[in-house]
């Protein structure tokens, strides 16, 4: 690659084996045909992002739309009856907007209902899936599809714009789920996971920890050296206040329909975890703090070994390694998802018997 000594040391330094990074493959649209062509992509003082917007206003929704008829053809249902399309991405911009496109792809009918979430970054897919859930229940028969893509082609750099660290990490990738609230129809497949409670927290004082900047020469992340420490921090609290169904007295005495793991000593242990593999140092604090057996974590590292971070299309391979491993895992379960913010997604999972 084209990174001089000081940079290269860094890079390899952090991606050598994978051992610090906990990542081993990654996977991109960019090509290095297309770095020969566009130059002007590692050039921090070139103006390059209409060209990269050009790239991946096509290539987003494409991606997302291979993700999509995996999940609809697993589903079992026509495409005809989706109701609603949730898509999350940072990569995308522009309108006609990349959920028009992806809706046009996949033959939705005219009047799915569209929206699109955009620079939440990381926590992009967990906040789809909080969102579905809501749709689903407050709309009888609705289906909706979640859609989440990623191409870190708007911001590709050279080792001048800074951002190794997330160089280091971030990868391309697409996830989708189909989310419903009974009545079941036939041939539908089973549901898989019940999304039981979902919460949001915004770690108060810390817009300055996770960021994205967007200027002529593209996007340039910014990932400060604390957020594994502050998710290690902060984790415990979220998931109290989403196992107590959102309630915010500290008393343990809310959430009637929900589980208790809060009681008893193996408490988060008798869960199964999705967790967003933000980075290993993120995945080692939580295991820390919340005391994990060394398996419980198993499915978030194997994601981020195989795929690296690919941002809000993350918490979706999770839960689709999780699935494979459904005959294994007990009954209740915790997502977790972090980004900008810092925000904290959360949420309770069943795996219904
Ligand atoms: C692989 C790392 C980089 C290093 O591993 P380590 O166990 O901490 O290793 P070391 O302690 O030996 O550190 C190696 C070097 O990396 C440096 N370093 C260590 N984190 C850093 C650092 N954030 N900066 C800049 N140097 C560092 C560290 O200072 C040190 O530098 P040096 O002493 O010169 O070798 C690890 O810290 C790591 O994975 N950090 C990133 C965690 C992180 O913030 N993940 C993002 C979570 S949030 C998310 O997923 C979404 C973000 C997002 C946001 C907006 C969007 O639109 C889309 C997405």
């Amino acid at each position: 690659m084209f990174f001089p000594a000081t940079a290269n040391n860094f890079f390899t330094n952090l991606c050598f084996a994978g051992e610090k990074t906990g990542i081993d493959k990654r996977h991109f649209h960019l090509t290095e045909e297309t770095l020969v062509a566009h130059p002007e992509l590692y050039d921090h003082d070139a103006q390059s992002l209409d060209n990269r917007l050009a790239m991946t206003v096509d290539a987003v929704p494409k991606l997302a739309q291979c993700a999509a008829a995996k999940a609809i053809a697993d589903w079992g249902r026509p495409a005809s009856e989706i109701t609603h399309l949730v898509f999350s991405t940072y990569s995308a911009w522009g309108a006609p907007s990349a959920d028009l496109r992806l809706a046009t792809l996949l033959g939705l009918r005219p009047t799915v209902s569209r929206t699109i979430l955009s620079l939440h970054g990381c926590y992009g897919g967990g906040r789809a899936l909080g969102l579905a859930r809501e749709l689903a229940e407050n709309n009888r028969g609705a289906r909706v599809l979640v859609a989440c893509a990623e191409i870190t082609l708007v911001c590709f750099g050279g080792p001048d714009g800074g951002n190794l660290v997330g160089h280091a990490l971030f990868g391309d990738g697409a996830g989708a789920v189909i989310v419903g609230a009974g009545p079941f129809r036939d041939g539908e497949q089973s549901p898989i996971f019940e999304m039981v409670h979902a919460t949001q927290t915004t770690v108060p004082k810390t817009e300055h920890a996770l960021g994205m900047q967007v200027s002529g020469s593209g996007v340039d992340f910014h990932l400060a050296i604390q957020v594994p420490t502050l998710i290690g921090q902060n984790v415990e609290r979220c998931l109290l206040h989403a196992f107590r169904g959102g309630d915010d007295d500290d008393n343990d005495d809310g959430g009637a329909h929900l589980p208790s793991p809060l009681s008893g000593n193996g408490k988060w242990n008798d869960l199964f975890w999705a967790v967003h593999p933000g980075g290993r140092p993120i995945l080692d604090n939580i295991d820390k703090v919340l005391k994990l057996e060394p398996e419980k974590l198993a499915a978030s590292r194997h994601v981020l070994r195989e795929y690296g971070n690919m941002s809000g299309a993350t918490i979706v391979f999770v839960l689709d390694e999780l699935r494979r491993r459904r005959s294994l895992l007990p009954e209740w379960g915790a997502m977790l998802a972090f980004g900008p913010g810092v925000t904290i997604e959360t949420m309770v999972l069943r795996c219904p018997r």
